[in-house]
């Protein structure tokens, strides 16, 4: 493999690894040998695998595989763990009217919309087995048939896949077909936890910051102090670049034009640790802001969502933050959120939320 990477990359072209730089940020050595990797492996048409913790970047790396293969089509992603079993198919197969109690109108697949750009198919190890046979069937030849429908369907896609867990277990207990793991196990990937890269901090949170005010140009960014790095770099970060973006978000919310120091990045890491402990006061959902590992989770558990206690939840987690940061201090946090001092003293209220002490 190592010889096969690295052959293909000193032949890769600039284009490539333009794309790669542009998507992928950092230079470690964990992260630098990933990027060698992916500017390898994006212009073969092969099947890539992606492994890595949840939060580390495996769907920034597919998008990074899709802009640097020269492919025209589009990147079509798909959680395979948010979709219920019963509606993953028609969800990647499309359905022709009639097929079913509901399908009003043909519908096309995801995987007819990847035609000539990539599919990629997130937490493929929840993929359920029949339909682990049916992906091989379309690998192999390279064409669908829509649930109801009789026509074949070429299809031409490059597959890209990602699995936070040793999908040879599954092999071994028998939850995951051994033939599809070998078909689309061609270039495995690994992305590297944020833990093996605490290095990269800062250049992560530079790159954050320079992504908000790209889109929010007059926003008034942070900024993290030498202390606070130091603070950064020497947690344990479980939820990877993930983790890390909630606490960049939090800081842009509740420190605009504002220095952070260890102090005050200890608060946010607090947060994350509690996050859903957040809403104990009230009955909620235990979601915090970004979550949406939880909402993915709630979506598969029960099949739908409430997006209004979701919205509150983030609300109160937010409004508990910024007093916890404040000390307390109900102007200094209303100035936090961006709300007025009358708003902020009625939300307290209406949800219960406690002052510090
Ligand atoms: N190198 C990076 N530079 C900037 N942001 C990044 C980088 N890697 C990841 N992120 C951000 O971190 C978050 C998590 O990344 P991503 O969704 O790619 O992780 P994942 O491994 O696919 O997670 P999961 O296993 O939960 O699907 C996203 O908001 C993503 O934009």
């Amino acid at each position: 493999m190592t010889n096969v990477v690295s052959n293909l990359f000193f032949d890769a072209e600039a284009p490539v690894l333009y794309e790669i730089d542009t998507h992928i940020v950092g230079s470690s050595p964990a992260t630098r040998r990933m990027k060698q990797m992916l500017t390898a492996v994006a212009p073969s048409g092969a099947p890539v695998m992606l492994s890595g913790d949840t939060g580390a970047g495996k769907e920034r790396a597919a998008t990074a595989i899709h802009h640097a293969s020269g492919r025209d089509g589009q990147l079509v992603a798909v959680n395979c763990a948010a979709i219920p079993g019963e509606l993953l198919e028609s969800e990647l197969f499309g359905y022709e009217k009639g097929a079913f109690t509901g399908a009003d109108e043909r519908r096309i697949g995801l995987i007819e919309m990847a035609d000539g750009g990539t599919l990629f198919l997130d937490e493929i190890g929840d993929m359920p087995l029949e339909l682990q046979s049916k992906l091989l069937r379309v690998l192999e030849s390279r064409e669908i048939q829509r649930v109801g429908g009789r026509e074949s369907i070429a299809v031409d896609f490059r597959l890209v896949t990602a699995t936070h867990r040793r999908l040879t277990d599954a092999v071994a207990e028998g939850k995951f077909r051994a033939d599809l793991f070998y078909r689309i196990n061609v270039l495995p990937v690994p992305v590297p936890s944020l833990a093996n890269r605490l290095e990269e901090i800062p250049e992560l949170i530079d790159r954050m910051l320079r992504d908000h005010s790209d889109q929010h140009p007059h926003a008034n960014l942070p900024h993290f102090a030498m202390d606070a790095i130091e603070r950064l770099q020497a947690h344990g970060w479980p939820g990877n670049v993930r983790e890390l973006r909630n606490v960049v978000d939090r800081a842009i919310v509740m420190f605009p034009g504002r220095m952070l120091h260890a102090a005050e990045v200890d608060n946010f890491l607090l947060l994350s640790e509690t996050d859903g402990a957040a809403t104990n006061n009230a009955p909620g959902t235990g979601f915090a802001v970004g979550d949406q590992e939880g909402v993915l989770k709630m979506l598969r558990e029960k099949g739908s969502i409430d997006i209004r206690l979701i919205l509150r939840d983030m609300e109160i987690g937010m409004i508990e933050g910024a007093l916890q940061v404040c000390d307390g201090n109900v102007t200094g946090a209303a100035q936090a959120l961006g709300l007025q001092r009358t708003t902020l003293i009625e939300k307290i209220k209406k949800y219960g939320i406690k002052k510090p002490h």
